[in-house]
């Protein structure tokens, strides 16, 4: 099986790092930078949870003229905002047999791939498996929950090789019947951590031990358990704010969240699809969401004023 990853970033490099220890034939795309170069050249080195390194080599590929016509399989990890672009591009490649999964986090993933790819060959999963790039061509993986990956009739093989491949290579890897609520209650992980930690600068791990944090995230996330039931999701967990509360101290507690990781690198965060999600659909409802109205708000601040940034008392 061919398999493309498209996204060189922490969760790109993690998935096809992992996948390149197996016997799978994966390849990288990103548009060229640094770290990705450095991986192209010399290959990409995994810190795993207990401290070892592992080395892996694979192609990387940041022309897209370069790439090849026989995916069997696409993995899309770039953040959400930046789908529609990275589809234009590579959406030659992507041929009647390919299957497309994202595991992006946030709302609105299947519609920005929908309208580059027959629905049927879309496939949606959700990682609670989490990384950052700590140096070019290094990435550790910080983050060490499940991936869930959803049914797909024409993928079917594709994806029960893939689930196969990512659990043996150490990322727990589940097939899934009801995608909705794994989006959703990945969404309430998302709700309650990716905000806070991108204003605060905590890890997750610090931001859930602080009983501020703790009371604003039941909050962010109760919010959202509102949402889902007006949207007629059903959520994974019988209490999903006890989940999201274990899941920050078990899970992700070492991880910076790939939001905050976007504020430390002045980068544009995916508030809209998480926070901001949760807003509009409380608006369509008729639900009041000020919390996570307030953090969509104040991320958007920060991200809108970089420049502008008081970094001495003087
Ligand atoms: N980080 C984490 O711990 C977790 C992240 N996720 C989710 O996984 C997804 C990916 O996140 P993450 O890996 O952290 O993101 P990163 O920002 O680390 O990586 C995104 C990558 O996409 C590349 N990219 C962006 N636009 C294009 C384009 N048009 N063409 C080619 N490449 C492009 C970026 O390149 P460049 O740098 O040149 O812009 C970058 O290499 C997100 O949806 C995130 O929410 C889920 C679980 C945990
Ligand atoms: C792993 C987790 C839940 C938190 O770090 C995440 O999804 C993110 O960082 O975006």
């Amino acid at each position: 099986m061919n398999i493309l990853v498209v996204g060189s970033g922490a969760m790109g490099s993690l998935f096809a790092g992992k996948l390149a220890t197996q016997n799978v034939s994966v390849t990288m795309y990103n548009r060229p930078n640094e770290h990705t170069e450095q991986i192209k050249e010399k290959g990409l080195t995994l810190i795993e949870k207990n401290g070892e390194r592992t080395h892996v080599s694979f192609p990387v590929i940041t022309d897209p003229d370069e790439l090849s016509n026989n995916y069997d399989l696409v993995i899309i990890l770039v953040k959400s905002f930046a789908t529609k672009n990275v589809l234009t591009t590579i959406r030659p490649v992507i041929h009647q047999d390919t299957i497309v999964l994202t595991l992006q986090n946030g709302l609105g993933n299947f519609e920005n791939i929908q309208a580059f790819v027959p629905i049927d060959n879309i496939c949606i999963g959700t990682t609670g498996s989490g990384a950052g790039i700590v140096a070019n061509g290094v990435i550790e993986q910080r983050a060490f929950g499940k991936t869930h990956i959803g049914k797909n009739i024409i993928g079917k093989e594709k994806i029960k090789k893939l689930v196969s491949l990512l659990s043996s290579s150490g990322l727990e890897t589940e097939m899934v019947d009801n995608i909705q609520s794994i989006i959703w209650s990945k969404l309430m992980i998302n709700l309650a951590y990716n905000g806070i930690t991108a204003i605060t600068r905590l890890k997750n791990g610090d931001a859930v031990a602080s009983s501020e944090g703790k009371q604003l995230m039941e909050q962010l996330v109760k919010e959202g358990m509102k949402v889902a039931e007006a949207e007629k999701v059903e959520l994974l967990y019988e209490d999903p704010i006890k989940e999201c509360i274990r899941i920050g101290y078990e899970d992700i507690s070492a991880n910076k969240s790939s939001m905050l990781t976007d504020i430390l690198l002045e980068r544009k965060t995916e508030i809209e699809q998480i926070n901001g999600a949760i807003v509009h659909l409380g608006k369509k409802h008729g639900i009041p969401i000020p919390y996570n109205e307030t953090i969509t708000r104040l991320v958007k601040m920060i991200e809108e004023s970089y420049e502008k940034r008081m970094t001495t008392a003087t």
